[in-house]
């Protein structure tokens, strides 16, 4: 019995298998086949002579229709030291930073984001870019070009959390574009590139401490108004606040200072994780993004009568949390079986059920006053965050339940209100981009596992990310990368080190594509 640990790419057989890397100085090497863990055998490598050794891998691999690759070094030119190693490194010590102990919090200008932002300019000047901050606490690396007139290509991500968060949401785009552009620097070619680049680490698209979504992004976009500002949190502190407290002026010009010139802007491109099950299930490390669903967020109040849970008889409640409950669970029908509750002939047009392609709804925080188990609650609040493929799914949808939460709280006799508290449109990807983008993942998953037949998957997402809001100002393009289960917005969220290599290659050859010359050698 023998173990086979490897380190470099076996030809990809089957589409599900992860491309496994064979270092010849390593002698004991693992072929890890999917479906077929019965090949995992042990024995200790130290006995085993190499000649033997490669004898049984090659048998072993051909057994499994596997061909045994010729174990050439091409590690050096996948950049395996700075695009997986390094790259994993630095995800798992940005994951350190955290504003909760015990999990991952990072929400806008929070103590743990600023200590982040510090982190990231340090690997940005690691890259050789310039650094900033601007005005909404957005952190900027820049790399000047041979044309330093020419439109900029901007790649970003962002660099704060949910509640407890995984590791990858955001940073991995941040991370894979530092180390992309710092092979390019290694390798001398920074300064060949034939358009400025600069990435981007926004300061909140999560929208968790102040629920309107992207202000960082939307900021550089031109598309948050001033007013914005004036959004307060949980705790009544205001946008304005938190940037003062941050040292930036947080007002009105200010923030107007932010706002990129679109004639300055080539495009922009993001990497992230796919946040779903698809390119697990297709057994694709890289997928393309078509489109981004729209999405509406919304605030219900609902006031009812507070009163003691002993004394006030049921049929003279008016009672805010059964309210809601009530209110939740036909918000989820409703999305579940919108062609039950929707006549489309009379509301909305001629719509077809299929046409609510995309449709989830959620409420992820509610809370209810005074909060203690003998009193009838006064006041119950709930989050409501509503998306689709279609906007005017979505819209159709918004107006039927707000009709739904007036015609309940009127039956059970208590006051309800609907806040808007943000609202993003569907965004299409540029082809041009998304081809590019495609051309990329493809060379780089073929140069991987030396074995590729089958075509990049190209696919919707239904989480939100900072390109909505880049696509107000500049024609923008997405890279998804694999997530195991599809777990996101969980500590469970986790990437593979091969595919964060997978990732930051393929926007190395993205970038390849704006560099004069060879931008794979020094
Ligand atoms: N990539 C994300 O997780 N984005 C999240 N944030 C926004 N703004 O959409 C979300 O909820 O989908
Ligand atoms: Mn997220
Ligand atoms: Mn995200």
């Amino acid at each position: 019995m023998f173990v086979i640990t490897s380190h470099r790419p076996l030809s990809r057989t089957r589409s599900d298998c992860e491309p496994v890397l064979v270092e010849r100085s390593d002698v004991t090497l693992m072929a890890v086949v999917s479906g077929k863990s019965s090949l995992f055998h042990s024995v200790p490598a130290k006995n085993a002579s190499v000649p033997s050794l490669s004898i049984a891998l090659i048998l072993l691999l051909v057994a499994e229709g596997l061909e045994a690759e010729s174990v050439d070094d091409g590690r050096n030119q996948l950049f395996a030291g700075i695009l997986r190693d390094e790259a994993v490194e630095r995800i798992n010590q940005l994951a350190k930073i955290s504003d909760a102990d015990g999990y991952l919090e990072r929400t806008f200008l929070s103590p743990a984001s600023v200590k982040a932002a510090q982190l990231i300019i340090e690997w940005m000047r690691d890259a050789g870019l310039r650094t900033w901050v601007d005005q909404m606490g957005n952190v900027h690396g820049r790399s000047e070009a041979l044309n330093t007139t020419a439109e900029t290509l901007l790649i970003g991500s962002h660099a704060d959390t949910v509640v407890d968060a995984g590791k990858f949401d955001g940073s991995l785009g941040i991370i894979c574009a530092i180390s992309a552009l710092k092979v390019l620097k290694t390798n001398g070619k920074l300064h060949k590139l034939s358009r400025p680049v600069e990435v981007i680490a926004f300061s909140d698209e999560e929208g968790v401490r102040f629920q309107s979504t992207f202000l960082g992004s939307a900021a550089i976009a031109g598309q948050l108004p001033a007013s914005a500002l004036r959004t307060s949190d949980k705790n009544g502190a205001t946008i304005q606040d938190v940037l003062k407290e941050n040292s930036f002026e947080g007002s009105d010009a200010s923030l107007l200072q932010v706002k990129y010139d679109p004639e300055s802007v080539w495009g922009y491109i993001e990497v992230h994780i796919e946040q779903g099950p698809v390119l697990e299930s297709l057994g694709s490390p890289l997928g393309i993004v078509k489109g981004i669903a729209g999405q509406t967020r919304l605030k219900v109040k609902v006031s009812g009568s507070q009163g003691h849970a002993g004394t006030v008889p049921m049929l003279m409640r008016q009672d805010s949390m059964v309210a809601a409950a009530e209110l939740i669970v036909n918000l989820e029908s409703l999305c579940k079986y919108p062609d039950r509750a929707l006549t489309y002939k009379e509301q909305c047009g001629s719509y077809k059920k299929e046409s609510f392609s995309g449709l989830v709804c959620t409420v992820g925080e509610i809370s209810s006053w005074p909060g203690a188990s003998n009193v009838i609650p006064g006041q119950v609040n709930f989050t409501v965050d509503i998306r689709a493929m279609d906007d005017d799914d979505r819209g159709a949808i918004v107006s039927e339940f707000s009709r739904q939460v007036y015609q309940i709280c009127d039956n059970r006799m208590v006051n309800c209100t609907i806040e808007h508290k943000h609202t993003a449109e569907a965004v299409h990807c540029d082809s041009e981009l998304s081809q590019q983008l495609k051309q990329a993942a493809h060379s780089t998953v073929k140069k991987m596992s030396r074995k590729i037949q089958d075509e990049v998957p190209v696919l919707m997402s239904g989480a939100g990310h900072d390109a909505m809001a880049m696509s107000h100002l500049t024609k923008v393009g997405m890279l998804f990368v694999r997530c195991r289960g599809g777990v996101s917005h969980s500590p469970d969220e986790y990437v593979s080190d091969n595919d964060v290599w997978a990732a930051g290659l393929a926007l190395l050859h993205f970038l390849g594509q704006h560099v004069s010359g060879d931008y794979m050698s020094s």
